[in-house]
């Protein structure tokens, strides 16, 4: 759109009242712990939510007892002990971190309103007022690029009590939508979502109630004994570790393993492997009849939507592959050291490409290299901090990282080897249904679909399929998940939008004009009649607003919270995959293989019988990134794998391995 001014290429210049593209990715993201001198105060903890938490009085999920230290070489499935110094760091059923405070009402965990004293306008009004639809496909970049980030999401975060696909058992609202159920007779976790009067959509259907339960936090659990404010439980690990494919928790990790040859349990449909079937179907699926397909991973959430599904099979085929691998170099390997060496290899290949695939494509790889995300090494970088803490923030997920929720399409397109289409399905048809993956040949054809069809592009437009449709459940009408967003941002009492522009270095605005300098005039107008005042601007709707910053997907506000969450991730993680820590970390030889992975050589190895892809799968099919056939994609070896046992003959060593090395490949523009 061409908002006159501040458009994407005006970006860093001198009429813009914002520090210019080159200082402010090398910015120092103080702010919040600023004066404390040093390049980055506000990673290193105690953190904000942080200090006074751990060790603290309860009995709550929060602070249920972790095992013992032993200094293993393998992750804890809870993501205890990768912190030696602080064990319960990062683990699953702990508090989000929090860059800024939060700005409850009551100071402890009632929602915000506005500094005047009124109530904040509904969060759909908003949602239905900022983020209209428009259908604007990506220029350059696929679907693919969408759902992965979605994969990492679900791998790094999950607010506690919350479903995220099939409907809360706990209801809010009249059975019809009408109403809101009284405050006295409603669970007290309720908070629903007021539906206007003139509402565009929703009203002529008579509905006036949108569902929504609060967060679990550290106050009903009991962790926090209501004297300071309330933090949000997340339920999984926080640490970027494939959890979503190997669960939280032993006991959880137990229930997917076959035991055998260090498989995931897999369930064998025409000798396709799918996951086994979920017996909690009903709470998670919305299934037409017991036939139906609906699967157990390692997130409640994987069965969302259908091409999330596709990767979540995947990366457990990825698992069973590597496993079926090693156990061929090493058959005197038992099945415990299959799974874990399996389990390390696909956790590893996984933050790979999201650390040098997805993240660069998503903050730009000048800004990933300068803030310490991506290196361009065949070395360790040896970047570990212990000081650091590797909670996933507030901030980050209930605002800056479902922005990308504007990537998403309505249709999924099904394109055949040749990359014809012949297809589509609607978005809307399949949430919590995923049986259709596995029709015919749905599943290669999804696959190949989303690394074919452009994503949406980056922009304040989201498709009615998540605004209007989310979870219809073959209802003419289902949720908004921008409305949600919205709402997800009070429940947790986020600051708003000025507060993170000031946190990131951005000039606080006085009056919603100043605004303009990042956010085009219509969006200010509209932001002037929904808010009575510049700081009840929301962070989750300023910053969605703001104008992408070349040659990243997202506007400098995001930028700067999700560069800290990613640096956050990487140097608070001990087993890092390109760490060279001793114990823990991988042979340089073997970082090096696993670095020659890519979103294109999962599918090449993993669908059912896909035989080509472009090299850059995120990327879309172009003369620069042709399909080409799978066996010229680069596929890590596992010879550096390869165990010689005492009194081995020599000659079974491996061959020298090509190290050919990867980032120009993926990157040479
Ligand atoms: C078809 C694709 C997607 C659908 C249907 C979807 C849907 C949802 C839903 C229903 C929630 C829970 C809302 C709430 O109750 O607060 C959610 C949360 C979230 N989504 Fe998405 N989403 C999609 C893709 C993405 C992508 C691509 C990203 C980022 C790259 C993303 C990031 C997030 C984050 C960070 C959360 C919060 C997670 C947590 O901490 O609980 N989502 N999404």
């Amino acid at each position: 759109q061409d908002y006159g001014f501040h458009q994407p290429s005006d970006f860093g210049s001198s009429k813009l009242r914002f520090p210019s593209s080159q200082s402010y990715y090398g910015a120092d993201f103080s702010g919040f712990f600023g004066g404390h001198g040093g390049r980055r105060p506000a990673h290193q903890f105690p953190s904000f939510s942080g200090s006074g938490y751990f060790g603290g009085p309860g009995f709550g999920i929060c602070d249920s007892p972790i095992a013992p230290c032993t200094q293993g070489k393998y992750r804890t499935y809870d993501g205890s002990c990768n912190n030696l110094g602080n064990p319960r760091l990062g683990v699953a059923n702990s508090p989000y971190g929090r860059l800024l405070p939060p700005k409850y009402s009551d100071g402890l965990q009632a929602p915000p309103v506005s500094v005047t004293g009124h109530n904040l306008t509904s969060a759909r009004q908003i949602s239905a007022i900022l983020f209209p639809d428009a259908k604007a496909p990506d220029p350059k970049w696929t679907l693919a690029l969408m759902q992965y980030g979605q994969i990492i999401t679900h791998d790094m975060s999950l607010a506690a009590g919350t479903t995220q696909g099939k409907a809360h058992t706990t209801m809010c609202c009249t059975p019809d939508l009408r109403a809101a159920l009284p405050e006295d007779t409603r669970n007290p976790a309720c908070f629903p979502i007021d539906i206007p009067d003139h509402d565009p959509v929703f009203s002529e259907a008579g509905i006036r109630c949108m569902e929504f339960v609060r967060t679990t936090n550290d106050i009903s659990q009991g962790c926090n004994s209501g004297n300071k404010a309330a933090e949000q439980i997340s339920a999984v690990t926080h640490y970027l570790d494939s959890s979503n494919v190997y669960g939280s928790s032993q006991q959880g990790a137990d229930a997917r393993r076959e035991f055998q040859g260090g498989r995931l349990s897999v369930e064998l449909k025409h000798g396709r492997q799918f996951p086994p079937p979920n017996n909690n179907k009903s709470a998670v699926c919305d299934h037409l009849s017991e036939e139906e397909a609906c699967y157990l991973t390692g997130d409640i959430r994987a069965n969302q939507n259908p091409q999330l599904t596709v990767f979540q099979i995947l990366q457990l085929r990825e698992h069973n592959r590597l496993a079926g691998e090693l156990a061929r170099i090493n058959p005197h390997w038992d099945d415990e050291r299959l799974y874990q060496e399996a389990r390390k290899i696909a956790i590893a290949e996984h933050q790979a490409v999201t650390y040098y695939e997805w993240l660069p494509i998503i903050l730009g790889r000048e800004n990933t290299d300068r803030n310490g995300l991506t290196y361009n090494t065949q070395d360790f970088t040896y970047d570990y901090k212990e000081n650091v803490d590797p909670s996933v923030l507030n901030d980050h997920a209930t605002a800056a990282f479902r922005f990308f929720h504007t990537n998403i399409a309505g249709f999924l397109r099904l394109f055949d080897e040749h990359r014809s289409s012949y297809e589509a399905l609607r978005l809307s048809d399949h949430f919590n249904r995923p049986q259709i993956i596995e029709e015919g040949n749905n599943f290669d054809d999804l696959a190949r679909g989303m690394h074919t069809q452009p994503q949406e592009s980056s922009d304040k437009f989201f498709t009615t399929e998540i605004t209007w449709f989310l979870f219809r459940n073959g209802r003419s009408l289902g949720q908004d998940l921008r409305a949600i967003d919205i709402q997800r941002a009070r429940d947790h009492g986020l600051a708003s939008y000025n507060h993170y522009r000031e946190y990131c270095g951005l000039p606080k605005a006085h009056s919603f004009e100043d605004f303009a300098d990042l956010i085009d005039p219509e969006s200010v107008q509209k932001l002037s009649y929904l808010y009575h005042h510049p700081d009840d601007v929301e962070f989750t709707v300023g910053g969605s607003l703001e104008a992408i910053v070349p040659g990243t997907l997202v506007g400098p506000t995001f930028l700067c919270i999700i560069t800290e969450q990613f640096y956050r991730t990487r140097v608070g993680d001990r087993f890092f995959f390109e760490n060279g820590v001793k114990d823990t970390s991988f042979t340089l030889e073997q970082v090096n293989e696993i670095r020659r992975g890519s979103i294109s050589r999962l599918i090449c190895d993993n669908a059912d019988d896909v035989k080509s892809m472009q090299p850059r799968g995120f990327e879309q099919i172009s003369q620069d990134n042709p399909v080409v056939p799978c066996s010229l994609i680069p596929a890590p070896s596992l010879e550096p794998w390869r165990e010689i046992r005492q009194g081995e003959h020599t000659a079974s060593q491996p061959q020298a391995v090509d190290h050919e090395f990867t980032f120009p490949f993926f990157f040479k523009k």
